[in-house]
């Protein structure tokens, strides 16, 4: 018997739903004929919005209520931003397909101010992220910074409303959303170390569902995927809850990989960079081999504190 119905779990987000959407089609023009449906589920990481994330379960919320969906066998598949995916897959799940990455950049957004650097003394940014903070503050320990929760809609709202005089966000949500044209800045990995994953979407599904593996498998980007694994495994070593101000980006060049990690104090006053290169098939071991050595150098001490 042959799949001819796959329905996809998906937030109901409008970039979760732009997302889900998107490999819906992808999954059309590979397999013409084939059935391809959104099932809009809602998680208690959407609902709660007044409240920091992380105080609530963090962006792991996100992901585990698509598995329950899945093993409640509402959908078949689920397709998440690889960002908010925790290092460990549960063993009753399989994530055997990242699609080609988009931009992986964070962007800088004002409506007054070109970049960070012309920001005035005690100017105003918003983001919803660790990591993104810590790196504005160690730079400009002066700034202002606030948290700044909700979908990308809501956020750049707050931003138009005159409550910050700059935002940050990924830019690859800005794009799905066809709302590039309002990113003032990209900031290169070296100004803005992007999270695990960021720009990449993966697919999900049941263990042990080898059709509909199958299936999915054609959209797997071999590049993404091994930047991708390079990175989580950076992750998998330092992960110690779920909102950690921890930054991991790989870069390939033919086949050589270069994996820069960071771990950073919430006032940005101790930030760990390390870096290295290695094979592509060895990206694994590389970031776990970073990870080590941000611990030698004290990032449990800094990430504990955060905690
Ligand atoms: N945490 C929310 C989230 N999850 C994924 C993206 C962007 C898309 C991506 O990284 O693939 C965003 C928005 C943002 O961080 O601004």
């Amino acid at each position: 018997m042959s799949i001819d119905h796959l329905r996809i779990a998906t937030r109901r987000s409008p970039l979760a739903l732009w997302q889900a959407e998107h490999v819906a089609e992808r999954l059309r023009q590979h397999h013409p004929g084939l059935h391809v449906e959104l099932v809009g589920m809602s998680t208690r990481g959407d609902e709660i919005t007044d409240r920091p994330l992380m105080a609530v379960g963090g962006k792991a919320l996100f992901v585990k209520a698509l598995e329950e969906g899945m093993l409640e066998g509402r959908a078949d598949i689920a397709v998440h931003s690889m960002k908010d995916v925790p290092a460990v897959v549960p063993d009753a799940f399989r994530l055997p397909v990242i699609l080609d990455r988009d931009d992986p950049c964070d962007a800088f957004i004002s409506t007054h101010y070109a970049d960070v650097s012309e920001l005035p003394a005690g100017a105003r940014v918003g983001t919803a992220s660790l990591r993104r903070e810590c790196q504005l503050r160690e730079r400009r320990p002066d700034l202002q910074i606030e948290s700044l929760r909700g979908n990308v809609q809501t956020r750049l709202g707050r931003l138009e409303s005159g409550d910050f005089d700059a935002i940050v966000l990924a830019a690859s949500g800005l794009r799905r959303l066809g709302m590039a044209e309002r990113i003032t800045r990209i900031m290169p990995p070296a100004d803005s170390l992007p999270a695990v994953g960021q720009g990449a979407l993966g697919i999900e599904c049941r263990a042990g569902d080898a059709e509909v593996e199958a299936l999915i498998t054609a959209l797997d980007d071999r590049d993404t995927h091994d930047r991708v694994a390079a990175e989580r495994a950076v992750n998998t070593r330092l992960e110690g809850s779920c909102h950690v101000p921890l930054a991991a980006y790989a870069e390939l060049a033919g086949d050589s990989l270069w994996l820069r990690a960071l771990v950073s104090s919430r006032d940005g006053q101790r930030v760990l960079r390390a870096e290295g290169r290695a094979p592509r098939a060895e990206g694994p071991a590389l970031g776990l081999s970073l990870a080590e050595d941000l611990l030698a150098r004290g990032a449990g001490e800094i990430l504990a504190e955060v905690h």
